[in-house]
C-alpha cells in the first residue's frame, strides 16, 4: 500500500509524515495505519501521523491523526514539519498555505532551522476560573488554538503530576465530550516561560505542542503580562517563538528530518 516516509520532530513532537497525494492511503484506512505506525516498539512509532495530500486551492492539505488514531483539526509542531516536507519535496514553494480541519494555514520556511506559521484565530479563551478535580478547586484558564488547550500555571512544572492531573481534565465534563490537551507552564523571565503537555490522542505527556504553547503564551501574556515575542522552552529543551502581530499569532520553530524510510509492511500489518 505504501513505502516511503519521513520521521520529522518539532521541536521533540515527533511524526510520521507521508506524500499522499496520488490518493495511495484511502481517507478510511489512514486513522487505523496511524494507530499501527505510531506505535513505538512495535513499528516506527510517533506522536502522530501527517499525509499529505492534494489540493484544488492550496498547495496540499493535510490528514492529521494523532498516535491513538484520533483525528485532530491541528497540529502546531505538525503543521511546520508539513511545511518543510513539502518545501523539501517540491510539493510547496518557500511561503504556502495548506488546508486542516482548523482553516487554512499559512506557512513559510525561515531557514534550515525554522519555520513560521500563521495560526488559526484563538477561539473560546477563558482566563483565571476554576474547576473542581478530586474534590478540590483548581485555577485554570483555556483557549482552543486549533484543539483545545487547558493552561495553568506552575511555580514548579518539574514537580507536577502531569499525568494524573492532566488525565483527570483531560476528561473532565467540562470539555467532554471532544476533551481538551492540558499544559502547565512555569515563568521563567517577562518574556520566557516553560511548560510541559498532556496531549489528547497521545494519552501522555509529549516533549512538546506547538498549539499548546500558543495558548500559554497568549494566557501567560493576558494573565501575568508576559511579553510577546514570547519565548517557550519545551519538555525537550527545544525554544519555540511565539509572535503576535496585530490579532495574528506565528508559531515559528525547528522541524527536523531524522529520517527517511521505506515501510515494509510489517510496520502496520501486525496483531
Ligand atoms: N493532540 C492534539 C493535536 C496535536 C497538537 C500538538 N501536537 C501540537 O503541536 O499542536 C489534539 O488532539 O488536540
Amino acid at each position: 500500500m505504501i513505502s516511503e516516509f519521513y520521521k520529522m520532530s518539532g521541536g521533540g513532537n515527533d511524526f510520521i509524515v507521508i506524500d499522499n497525494t496520488d490518493n495511495s492511503i484511502p481517507e478510511s484506512k489512514a486513522s487505523g495505519l496511524a494507530e499501527k505506525l505510531c506505535k513505538r516498539q512495535l513499528s516506527v512509532g510517533a506522536d502522530g501521523l501527517i499525509l499529505i495530500c492534494s489540493s484544488k486551492e492550496d498547495d496540499f492539505k493535510w490528514l492529521f491523526y494523532n498516535s491513538d488514531g484520533s483525528v485532530a483539526e491541528m497540529c502546531g509542531n505538525g503543521a511546520r514539519c508539513a511545511a518543510r516536507f513539502a518545501y523539501i519535496n517540491g510539493i510547496a514553494g518557500r511561503s504556502m498555505t495548506f488546508e486542516t480541519l482548523a482553516g487554512k494555514i499559512k506557512a513559510e520556511i525561515i531557514d534550515d532551522n525554522s519555520v513560521k506559521v500563521l495560526m488559526t484565530p484563538p477561539l473560546d479563551a477563558n482566563f483565571n476560573y476554576s474547576i473542581e478535580i478530586d474534590n478540590k478547586w483548581l485555577e485554570v484558564s483555556s483557549v482552543n488554538t486549533g484543539v483545545p488547550h487547558v493552561i495553568i500555571k506552575s511555580e514548579n512544572i518539574a514537580d507536577e503530576p502531569l499525568i494524573e492531573t492532566g488525565r483527570k481534565i483531560r476528561f473532565h465534563d467540562k470539555y467532554s465530550p471532544a476533551g481538551t490537551n492540558v499544559n502547565f507552564y512555569e515563568i521563567t523571565d517577562d518574556s520566557t516561560v516553560a511548560m510541559r503537555t498532556y496531549e489528547r490522542g497521545v494519552e501522555g505527556e509529549t516533549l512538546a505542542c506547538g498549539t499548546g504553547a500558543v495558548a500559554v503564551a497568549i494566557t501567560a501574556n493576558a494573565c501575568e503580562n508576559i511579553n510577546f515575542p514570547v519565548k517557550i522552552k519545551t519538555r525537550s529543551g527545544a525554544t519555540l517563538t511565539i509572535h503576535k502581530q496585530d490579532n495574528n499569532f506565528f508559531l515559528e520553530g525547528e522541524a527536523r528530518i531524522i529520517y527517511q524510510g521505506v515501510l515494509n509492511k510489517e510496520a502496520y500489518d501486525y496483531e
